[in-house]
């Protein structure tokens, strides 16, 4: 069994079998999903993705043979295309600026998964940074996928869903998944990038659950 299968059956499936139910992801393709939800998203989105692209540097920092520096360094720089591009159109659409993505700030749920993120990369080994990455590829590809074939009535969802559903994207996580595979680490390594990838998909699930409820802080 391959280690990226290993990491899917333990950390990953029973949290993606939550996720493809959860109202907010079936409220895009249902037409069900109020636009306040999906701004209240994508704001969040923004502010995640500054900062997976910076946790993205770290990993190719580390990365073991340069064929995976390059492509993590890629993914660190198309991630911030993303958030220009698919952000700056889909803000646009939902009445929003750039201003008021720094007005809103980072929400619990972005600001935990965030920090969990950069954490692990900053502090764990090349292969538990990969780990905790991995989620964040592998759920969107397979979300993607998914509501590509249910698809959905507004096209502001659409666009979104076509990002991710797209063989370029699945292109990009098959690479990202080979890389994994070829990881070397000892069995303690072993145990902790479970923990990561088994938490880092978590976040994913709350990361959506965040927007459907609109949480904010507290407090202040
Ligand atoms: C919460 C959240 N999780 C995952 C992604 C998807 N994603 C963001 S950057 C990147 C890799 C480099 O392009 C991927 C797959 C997202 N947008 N927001």
């Amino acid at each position: 069994m391959t280690f990226s299968s290993e990491l899917w059956d333990r950390g990953g499936a029973p949290v993606y079998a939550e996720i493809v139910r959860h109202p907010f992801i079936t409220g895009l393709t249902d037409g069900t999903l109020d636009h306040d939800a999906f701004r209240y998203f994508i704001v969040q989105d923004s502010h995640y993705l500054r900062s997976y692209s910076r946790a993205l540097t770290l990993v190719a920092g580390r990365a073991a043979d340069e064929d995976a520096v390059r492509m993590f360094a890629l993914h660190a720089a198309n991630a911030i295309e993303v958030e220009r591009e698919l952000h700056a159109s889909l803000l646009g659409s939902l009445g929003l600026t750039v201003a008021d993505v720094d007005a809103a700030g980072s929400g619990p749920a972005t600001t935990a998964y965030m920090s969990y993120l950069t954490a692990v990369c900053a502090t764990g080994t090349y292969a538990e940074a990969v780990a905790a990455v991995l989620p964040c590829y592998w759920i969107y590809r397979d979300v993607g996928r998914e509501l590509l074939k249910r698809s959905s009535p507004d096209p502001l969802y659409r666009q979104w869903i076509e990002t991710y559903g797209s063989d370029e994207f699945d292109a990009v996580v098959e690479s990202v998944l080979a890389v994994t595979d070829q990881l070397d680490m000892s069995a303690s390594e072993r145990e902790r990038c479970h923990q990561h990838f088994g938490t880092t998909c978590r976040y994913e699930w709350m990361f959506w659950d965040a927007a459907y409820t609109k949480l904010d802080w507290p407090v202040g």
